[in-house]
């Protein structure tokens, strides 16, 4: 079935509103070199400050934001000696943090939605932050005075399409009952993966250079909107897919020392080999693969990896400069935050398009939403711009 006439049945999911938040405490990237250096007491590495500092000036990134403070560091040798077991310190910091940050972003999704939060039945929360149940789901839900019967579900570990995996379910769940209305949180501290710098580990120079603190958060609903509801985007279809052999190349996993990853540095290249081929598969059977005006004629909701990644989806896609402004935007205020960041970039995109920001992509009506994770799997949605025509 072609995406028209999915759109055109009654049942379609929609992201009725958004809203995020970021930590307070703010770092400028390109003074970001020297702050870690100092409060990870590591100047005597002039070579790897060095090499920070080639990788902070190409990120496209001007600033970022964390809940972890110089203060905090202080206070806990064990985060800046990697062997020494520090999970539970870890832990036991984010475990205030996440729950306050999450409900910033889901306080100002709920004031744009202009319900009750009584009315939300479901709530999806996803974080790489937590591990553990009760988790920061059950301080979510107090935090926003959500009923004691709302349904909860917490995906953790899911590496950056942590944000982008909890959309396909909250579409399933609204499509299954046009009562249900689902919260949606993707709420992220990067406390979890903080670490000295090391010769032994030159990811670990990528990682800290790229990421920072964020919360997104959605609300999901089907069917007959109440008066108030505003569908921003209809959710038309959803599709994942896992390339194949990649699993060494990404990977996030817990142990004692907090969290361990990789980033190989062939991604950006894995990226532009096989991204064409993945939104072939996902959109053709809709009718939508590189028609007239090619890659071009959607809009792009990509998840900003880093600055790299998104250059190779505009080379791969053949994408006009401008294509992927908003997540480029979002990259350069926040960094990556994980999971949350394809959050703040379909705020953005609907941000650019509703204050006529948007140049040639507000005639553009259908659109894709896509984040990379661990797998490498590749979460993909196509997405409907409501208003671009009449809605059913
Ligand atoms: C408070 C602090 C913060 C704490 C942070 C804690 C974080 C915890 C969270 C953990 C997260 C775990 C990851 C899971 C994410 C999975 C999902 C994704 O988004 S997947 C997507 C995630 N994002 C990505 O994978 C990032 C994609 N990459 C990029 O965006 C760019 O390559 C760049 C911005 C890093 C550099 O710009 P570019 O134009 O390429 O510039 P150049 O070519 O000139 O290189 C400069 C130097 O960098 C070197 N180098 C490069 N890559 C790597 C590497 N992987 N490895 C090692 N080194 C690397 C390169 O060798 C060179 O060294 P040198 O010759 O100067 O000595």
């Amino acid at each position: 079935m072609g995406a028209a006439a999915l759109l055109e049945q009654n049942q379609r999911a929609a992201v009725l509103a958004i809203g995020t938040a970021n930590p307070a405490n703010c770092v400028l990237q390109d003074e970001f070199p020297d702050w870690y250096f100092r409060v990870t007491r590591s100047e005597h590495h002039p070579t790897l400050k060095a090499k920070m500092k080639r990788i902070c000036e190409k990120s496209g990134i001007r600033k970022r934001h964390f809940h972890l403070t110089e203060e905090m560091i202080g206070s806990h040798p064990e985060l800046l000696d990697r062997p020494l077991p520090s999970l539970s310190a870890l832990l036991r910091i984010t475990a205030d943090a996440l729950p306050e940050l999450a409900a910033a972003a889901a306080e100002k999704a709920i004031a744009e939605w202009g319900r009750p939060a009584t009315d939300i039945t479901h709530l999806i929360l996803s974080t790489n932050s937590s591990g553990g149940v009760p988790g920061p789901d059950v301080r979510l839900a107090a935090l926003l005075g959500l009923r004691p019967t709302v349904q909860r579900t917490t995906l953790y570990l899911h590496g950056c399409s942590a944000g982008a995996a909890v959309f396909p379910i909250a579409k399933d769940l609204a499509e299954n009952d046009d009562r249900a209305r689902v919260l949606v949180v993707c709420a992220e501290t990067i406390v979890i993966g903080f670490g000295a710098p090391d010769e032994a580990n030159p990811n670990g120079l990528v990682v800290n250079s790229l990421f920072g603190d964020g919360a997104g958060a959605a609300i999901i609903g089907a069917g007959p909107v109440a008066a108030v509801e505003r569908p921003i985007f209809h959710m038309v279809s959803s599709s994942q897919s896992t390339l194949p052999r990649t699993e060494p190349a990404v990977w996030v996993r817990l142990g004692e020392s907090g969290l361990g990853y990789n980033l190989s540095a062939e991604l950006p290249a894995l990226v532009r080999s096989s991204i064409e081929k993945c939104l072939v598969d996902a959109l053709a059977p809709l009718g939508l693969a590189a028609g007239a005006g090619g890659w071009n004629s959607l809009f792009w909701a990509m998840h900003p990896g880093g600055r790299a990644i998104l250059d190779s989806y505009e080379a791969a896609l053949g994408l006009e400069p401008g294509k992927l402004a908003a997540s480029r935007h979002v990259l350069g205020q926040y960094g990556n935050m994980l999971g949350a960041t394809i959050i703040f970039v379909l705020d953005e995109v609907r941000r650019r398009r509703q204050g006529g920001d948007a140049g040639g992509d507000v005639a553009c009506e259908w659109g894709v939403m896509l984040a990379l994770g661990p797998g490498l799997t590749v979460e993909t949605m196509v997405l409907h711009a409501a208003g671009s025509r009449d809605e059913k």
